[in-house]
């Protein structure tokens, strides 16, 4: 892949450590988890095997599949404490602010008490994240108190029924399962790297996922997804987004969904996404969501050469499957947790804190007047 120019600032292009988990923009299609190419794993694995593979450093045979998929299964109610939590938050919250409420307020009532707890917590909070996110929506949005447990043998499938209350279609199932895998993880992007800061200091599974969760909010890192459906859905045709595209441009306004840290030419999950958008979009009938999408994609290059990242035709490929904008981004959390826990699980293995220098240019050095002569 063509190198990406860097400046200083914002850390970027520089090393902050060292991972077995991830790269990101060097081989393959541009993104590897342990070894395996992205593309591959969204053609022909599961999000629980990339979970354990994340986790374990290896992928899990059948037993070792079925063994952990029975564990989550175990995993996914809520204790009843949290769904009261749950339901003081209002419906205007910000749905972000709720994951990060949900996961700080469970590591209260079952603490990581020790680090060889780490997988317990780390699962924990995997199998419970899709009944958090739809508890809270459902009671403050429809006034239902949802079962928090269901027979869907995977957690995409899971969260669909907690949302819709029906057994998703098996392409539903699938295109969740896809998207999980393409966020799972994704080196020392923002979020991730404010987990590992929190980890140096040897603090627990609860707090470094809490934190990431906060830094992925931004409308900068994973808030993207939605602002990118807000901003498409207000198009009336190629057309039209074309025309108002440009304005934005001229007014100097940032394209949610466009452009990267560190790729600089295409994020290599871009293509599987927007190519599940597009089956969806012929699946509903009406296509025009998919295709001002496109328009925009052509527009942004054409003028730009910004590309589509991950989050972008995540937008359209949600829409499609009837899920609610504001849940785009708590999704996202269900499947960086894996990422973000398996980084947690690195740092801990070879531990030292994370305390870098700063380049200092405030006042030269001064001495304090009385007050009196300020
Ligand atoms: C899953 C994820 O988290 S992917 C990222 C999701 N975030 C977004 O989609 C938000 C929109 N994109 C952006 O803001 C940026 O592209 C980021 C934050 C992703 C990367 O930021 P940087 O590394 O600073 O970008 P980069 O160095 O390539 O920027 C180069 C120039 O392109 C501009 N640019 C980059 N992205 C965009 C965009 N989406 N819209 C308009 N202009 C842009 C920048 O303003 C910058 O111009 P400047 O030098 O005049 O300020
Ligand atoms: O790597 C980044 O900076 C942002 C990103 O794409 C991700 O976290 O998935």
């Amino acid at each position: 892949m063509t190198e990406k120019k860097l400046s200083g600032a914002g850390l970027r292009g520089q090393s902050a450590g060292e991972t077995a988990l991830c790269t990101v923009g060097k081989s393959g299609s541009g993104l590897t988890y342990c070894g395996y190419d992205v593309a591959d794993l969204a053609e022909n694995a599961t999000f629980e095997e990339v979970a354990y593979l994340l986790f374990n450093g290896e992928l899990p045979n059948a037993k070792a599949l079925a063994t952990y998929k029975a564990d989550l299964f175990a995993m996914r109610d809520l204790p009843q404490a949290l769904k009261e939590v749950l339901k003081l938050i209002p419906k205007e919250a910000h749905p972000m602010d709720v994951m990060r409420t949900g996961c700080s307020f469970l590591g209260n009532l079952e603490p990581e008490n020790d680090f060889s707890e780490q997988n317990n917590a780390a699962n924990r909070l995997l199998a419970a994240f899709p009944a958090i996110m739809c508890y809270w929506y459902k009671f403050s949005h429809e006034g239902l108190e949802i079962d928090c447990t269901s027979d869907e043998a995977s957690l995409g499938g899971h969260f669909l029924r907690l949302l819709s209350g029906k057994s998703p279609s098996a392409q539903h199932e699938r295109v969740m399962d896809v998207s999980l895998i393409l966020y799972a993880e994704h080196e020392f992007n923002a979020s991730t790297f404010t987990a590992r800061v929190c980890a140096s200091t040897l603090s627990d599974m609860y707090s470094c996922v809490t934190g990431a969760i906060g830094t992925l909010r931004g409308p900068l890192h994973g808030g993207a997804n939605e602002a990118a459906m807000d901003m498409i859905e207000k198009f009336k045709s190629p057309a039209d987004a074309k025309e108002q595209m440009a304005g934005m441009l001229e007014r100097k306004e940032k394209i949610m969904g466009f452009g990267h840290a560190v790729y600089s030419t295409s994020d290599p999950r871009n293509v599987i996404i927007k190519a599940w958008s597009e089956k969806l979009a012929a699946e509903n009938g009406d296509t025009s969501l998919y295709d001002i999408s496109v328009a925009c994609e052509e527009f942004m290059w054409d003028s730009k050469k910004l590309f589509c990242n991950a989050d972008f035709f995540h937008a359209s490929t949600y829409n499609y499957m009837g899920i609610p904008t504001k849940l785009f981004t708590p999704i996202f959390v269900c499947s960086r947790l894996t990422g973000w826990a398996a980084h947690v699980m690195e740092q801990r293995s070879n531990n030292r804190i994370i305390r870098p220098s700063a380049d200092y240019i405030g006042a030269e050095p001064r001495k304090v007047q009385p007050i009196a002569q300020r």
